[in-house]
């Protein structure tokens, strides 16, 4: 395993002792660009937390090689974020910097300059002082994007950047996404647009509560193991389903 990189060992994934992912064992190589992909409830999100260090394993573990978790960046799925709190772009973008000066840091002349080249290069100049609750979804995520080139770290992990967003402002974080990979970072992004995954990442995870594929996104993505995903995700959502019913003698 290379500097920089993150290995899986027989992972479980769960909230209160109920497994949400199980067995997953792999290598998130330094400088990999990892689509994870999966139906719904497949455990995508799940496994972004747990590699952001948010989510303890159940079982087995996770280990960094020479990464501290400070060297990890994560964009929640679009709903965990709070859209409403009373902050002007300029603000929330700079909260990208606090890693490295604290909470209450002051931020320098080398710090601005980097937050002014980030909201130039998600094209957002001019728009420091707009309230983050009356952008639109394309200019949020765009704005979620700037904080991250502002944190600067070499791991990325994004949980569903470009749902419900236009086609050009994907189009312009695509082009991000690449340069980070040419900068030599990891990015991990869950992602329900194959097609994207194809383009953007050369490596792909398909996930249905257990790994199915682990390899070449063309090969990850490919009919029968997409097919396969589905028919494993409804049969684990259907024996829960039982279980409940199990669990429940006093029903009617
Ligand atoms: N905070 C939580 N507490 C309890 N169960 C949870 C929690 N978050 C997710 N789950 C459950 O874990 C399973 C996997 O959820 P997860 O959100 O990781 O799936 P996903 O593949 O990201 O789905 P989607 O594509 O719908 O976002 C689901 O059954 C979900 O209900």
């Amino acid at each position: 395993m290379s500097a920089g990189a993150i290995r899986l060992e027989n992972v479980t994934l769960g909230y209160e002792r109920r497994p949400a992912v199980h067995h997953l064992s792999g290598v998130v190589e330094a400088g990999a660009g990892l689509a994870v992909c999966g139906p719904n409830g497949a455990g995508k999100s799940t496994l972004l937390k747990a590699l952001a260090g948010l989510l303890p394993p159940l079982g087995g573990r996770i280990v960094y090689d020479g990464l501290a978790l400070r060297d990890i960046a994560y964009l929640p799925q679009s709903a965990e974020i709070d859209h409403a709190f009373p902050i002007d772009v300029l603000d929330f973008v700079s909260m990208g910097a606090m890693r490295r000066i604290g909470l209450f840091g002051r931020v320098g002349a080398g710090e601005r300059t980097r937050i002014a080249s980030a909201l130039a290069a998600v094209g957002l100049e001019g728009f420091e002082e707009r309230a983050i609750g009356t952008l639109s979804g394309g200019q949020m995520q765009r704005v979620l994007f700037a904080r991250l080139l502002v944190e600067d770290c070499p791991v990325i992990l994004l949980d569903e950047p470009f749902g419900a967003i236009d086609a050009r402002t994907i189009d312009d974080l695509v082009k991000i996404i690449a340069r980070w990979r040419e900068e030599g970072r990891t990015v991990v992004a869950v992602l329900h647009e194959h097609d994207l995954a194809r383009r953007a990442f050369p490596q792909a995870l398909l996930l249905a509560r257990e790994p199915i594929f682990w390899g070449a996104t063309q090969e990850a993505l490919s009919e029968a193991h997409l097919a396969q995903a589905s028919r494993m995700v409804e049969a684990f959502d259907r024996e829960a389903e039982d279980c409940r019913r199990d669990e429940a003698p006093h029903a009617a």
